[in-house]
């Protein structure tokens, strides 16, 4: 527990002085503390359902508020994650989440604050990375996040495209089923595949519950949530599951699938999937908001120009440890580089890093000798998963290159074959 001192910078609103106590959150305060998070997002409450698990999903433990006498008036927190990192491994990553402060309270710091309190929890935790989605970009940057993936939106004119299939698409047999009982078996589908795609988390007990999440009083004239699972010689080998939203125009049916998730361990199998959600009856639309950035369709298609595809920001990281973080996944390719690391914000990262490394494994460590890169942890924590290139950030002048070739071989060897993702918020 600590206490800050504050009053507002200029361009602040407010003119009081207060005093304000960050502490671990209490289980029995979670509805106070949930409310003034909600508040801050606009006040329209989340259904019973939604808010049911998140409250079963807070880790009280690293829950935490800040207090202004017996008001809170900031809030935060973190989930305990796995995080799959280039090569395969599953790095202890804090998803940091929840965090809001009231709009009286605003712009006097008491973010910072909260930010400093939990990175130094993460640091005592030993764990190397601390990610998290932002409701807006802007936030982030300025404690050491980087983005770290990328997301593709599509919006598929699904009459104005063919695919093209691989030999063996008939062969696969779709099944619905409600997707309560078919969870185990997606869940089986997805543990697969988290190794293979940097970003991708590890189930923890209860977050298999909210790709399932379907309030009825959340779908806003939608269909109830489907669930269609993939099977081969009665193996299930992939699922996709998505609502339709019904609709009639001047010409006819016009409706839309939204897709929230498919996930496929072969090229045969995705097909399948994609086939049947482009040609669901009635509809002509098909929209996602949360496909990698290589998504396999984008290949598939005829026309690309109709799948309406947009590019955001995914996941911000900021490694908490340089050393382990770095040292902790591997390279595409051989890399021997002194990195000079800047970091204000962590200050424990701060100077320089030997990394050494390739495709079987790689070690970081401390050294005094010339440093062949200069950039701060931000640009790190971006290019940690292999999504943004050194070399794009060193052309927008992030990074700045000491040895000559350092450069180039830093940025290949940051590179991931496979588009980092984040499948899911949190
Ligand atoms: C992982 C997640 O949970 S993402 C969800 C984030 N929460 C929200 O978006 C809810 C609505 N917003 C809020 O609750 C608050 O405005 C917060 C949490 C974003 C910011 O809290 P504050 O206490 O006002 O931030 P704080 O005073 O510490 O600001 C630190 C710096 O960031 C800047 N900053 C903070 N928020 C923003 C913003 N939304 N846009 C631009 N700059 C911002 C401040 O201007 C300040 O800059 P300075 O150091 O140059 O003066």
């Amino acid at each position: 527990m600590f206490e800050i001192q504050s009053r507002p910078r200029a361009g602040g609103c407010y003119a009081w002085r207060m005093t304000t106590q960050v502490r671990t959150l209490r289980a029995a305060e979670w509805d106070g503390w949930y409310a003034t998070l909600e508040r801050a997002f606009g006040g329209a409450a989340e259904s019973p359902e939604e808010r049911g698990l998140y409250r079963d999903l807070t880790e009280v433990d690293r829950s935490f508020g800040v207090w202004d006498g017996s008001e809170v008036v900031g809030t935060a927190g973190a989930f305990t994650f796995w995080m799959a990192v280039p090569g395969g491994a599953l790095l202890p990553a804090a998803g940091v989440t929840m965090v809001s402060v009231q709009s009286t309270h605003r712009r006097r710091g008491l973010l910072t604050e909260m930010m400093r309190h939990q990175l130094t929890d993460v640091r005592r935790r030993a764990e190397p990375l601390a990610v998290l989605t932002a409701s807006e970009p802007v936030i982030y940057g300025r404690f050491g996040y980087g983005v770290a993936t990328r997301q593709a939106q599509l919006r598929v004119e699904t009459k104005r495209v063919a695919l093209t299939l691989p030999d063996g698409t008939d062969d696969v047999r779709l099944r619905i089923v409600p997707p309560a009982e078919a969870v185990a078996a997606c869940e089986r589908v997805y543990a697969r595949l988290v190794a293979g795609r940097p970003g991708m988390l590890a189930r923890q007990p209860g977050w298999e519950r909210l790709p399932v999440l379907d309030p009825p009083g959340d779908r806003a004239g939608t269909g109830e949530l489907l669930c269609v699972l993939a099977e081969v010689a009665g193996e299930v080998r992939g699922y996709a599951r998505y609502a339709v939203k019904a609709e009639w125009g001047d010409g006819g049916p016009d409706g839309t699938v939204q897709l929230r998730d498919i996930e496929a361990l072969d090229p045969v199998v995705r097909a399948a999937l994609w086939r049947y959600l482009l040609s669901v009856d009635l509809t002509s639309t098909l929209v996602s908001h949360n496909r990698p950035v290589d998504e396999p369709l984008l290949h598939m298609v005829s026309d690309v120009r109709r799948c309406g595809v947009r590019l955001r920001e995914g996941l911000f990281l900021r490694p908490v440890e340089v050393g382990a973080a770095l040292a902790g996944r591997t390279y595409a390719a051989p890399v021997d580089v002194v990195l000079d690391v800047r970091d204000a914000f962590c200050p424990w990262n701060e100077g320089r890093w030997r990394l050494s490394g390739d495709a079987k494994g790689a070690s970081c460590e401390r050294t005094t000798d010339r440093p062949d890169l200069a950039l701060s942890v931000r640009e790190l924590g971006a290019a940690y998963l292999g999504d943004t290139r050194l070399s794009a950030l060193a052309a927008a002048g992030r990074v700045r290159e000491l040895r000559p070739g350092a450069l180039a071989e830093a940025s290949e060897a940051f590179g991931s074959d496979v588009a980092p993702w984040l499948p899911h918020g949190f």
